[in-house]
C-alpha cells in the first residue's frame, strides 16, 4: 500500500546567527507497507520517527530539502495527492495534544472528521459518538473541551478521529503515551483490529518495543535517521538471533521484562495469567 524509496530529509539550521546549514534528519529510509499490517517504527528520542510520519502526509515544515520516492497505492505519493489524501485515505494520530482544536467539543471534532471522510451531518454525530464510547470517553467527556480532558482522554479523542477517518493507512505517532496499561492495550488492540478486520495498514511509531510487539507484524527499528533493520515481529524472541543488527538485538535484549524465549503478552494477557 505505501512504499518510501531511499527518503532522505535535510532541515536548516544557522551557524554563527546567520549562515544557513543543513542537518540531514532522515538518511536513506526505505519501508514497505501492506494492507491487513501493522508496522511498527521503532526508535529511541530523537530517531527520525515523527518527521518520517510528516514526510509521509506532507506536514514537513518549510524549507526543507526533501529526496527518494513515495508511492501510495501504487501511484507516485506527490505532495497534491498528499493534501488530498490527508484526512481521507492517509489519517495521523498525532503525537501532540495540541492537534485537537481548544474551542471546539470533543464529540464535534470527531464528528467533523467523519464527515470529512463522507459521513452526512446526521450519520457523523452517530458515528463519532459510538468510536468515543467505544474508547470509554463517556457523554460528560465526549462534550467537554479539550482542556478539560487528562492527557490520556485527549490521545484517545484523537484516536476516536483516525478510527472514524475510513482511511486506508493509519499513521499512529506514540498513541500510547501518557495511557494507563488498560488504556494503552485498548488503544493498541484497536488499531491492530483495524488492521485485521479492516485491511487498513496501520503504522505504529512508538519509543517502546514492548508496546509494538504484541500487535505488529513487522518491526523497523530507526536510529539516529537511518533504518537500522527491518524484521518480522517473530524475529523478536528468544535471544534475538534472528535480527541481524547489533542494535536491534540490543535493543530487544535490553527490555526489562524480557525473559528471553517468553513471547511478550498484552497487559490484559498478563492480567488473566496472574488471576
Ligand atoms: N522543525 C525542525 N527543525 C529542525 N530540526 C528538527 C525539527 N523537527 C525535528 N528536528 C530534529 O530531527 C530529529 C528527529 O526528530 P523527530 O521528532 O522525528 O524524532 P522522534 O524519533 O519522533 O523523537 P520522539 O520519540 O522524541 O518524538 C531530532 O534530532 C530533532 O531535533
Amino acid at each position: 500500500m505505501l512504499k518510501v524509496e531511499h527518503l532522505s530529509l535535510q532541515l536548516p539550521y544557522y551557524a554563527n546567527w546567520w549562515r544557513r546549514c543543513w542537518a540531514e534528519v532522515l538518511r536513506d529510509v526505505s519501508l514497505e507497507i501492506h494492507p491487513g499490517e501493522v508496522h511498527a517504527v521503532v526508535g529511541a528520542s530523537g530517531a527520525g520517527k515523527s518527521l518520517l510520519a510528516h514526510a509521509l502526509l506532507g506536514l514537513l515544515p518549510a524549507p526543507c530539502r526533501q529526496t527518494g520516492r513515495l508511492h501510495f497505492q501504487g501511484q507516485p505519493l506527490t505532495a497534491a495527492r498528499q493534501r488530498q489524501l490527508r484526512g481521507r485515505d492517509l489519517a495521523l494520530i498525532p503525537q501532540s495534544l495540541n492537534a485537537l482544536d481548544p474551542l471546539v467539543r470533543n464529540q464535534r471534532q470527531v464528528s467533523w472528521a467523519a464527515q470529512r471522510a463522507g459521513h452526512t451531518p446526521a450519520s457523523a454525530r452517530d458515528t463519532a459518538t459510538q468510536a468515543l464510547d467505544h474508547y470509554q470517553l463517556n457523554a460528560g467527556a465526549q462534550q467537554a473541551f479539550p482542556h478539560q480532558l487528562s492527557g490520556g482522554m485527549a490521545r484517545r479523542v484523537l484516536t476516536a478521529m483516525a478510527h472514524v477517518s475510513r482511511a486506508q493507512l493509519i499513521i499512529a505517532d506514540e498513541p500510547s503515551v501518557g495511557l494507563d496499561p488498560q488504556q494503552r492495550d485498548r488503544v493498541l488492540n484497536a488499531l491492530a483490529a483495524l488492521a485485521r478486520g479492516e485491511g487498513k495498514a496501520v503504522l505504529l511509531i512508538t519509543h517502546d518495543l514492548r508496546h509494538a510487539l504484541p500487535i505488529a507484524q513487522r518491526v523497523t527499528i530507526m536510529r539516529q535517521g537511518r533504518c537500522v533493520e527491518t524484521a518480522p515481529a517473530a524475529a523478536f524472541q528468544g535471544e534475538g538471533s534472528g535480527l541481524n543488527t547489533d542494535y536491534a538485538q540490543a535493543l530487544w535484549q535490553a527490555l526489562p521484562d524480557n525473559q528471553f524465549g517468553n513471547p511478550l503478552t498484552s497487559t490484559d494477557e498478563q492480567a488473566q495469567n496472574v488471576a
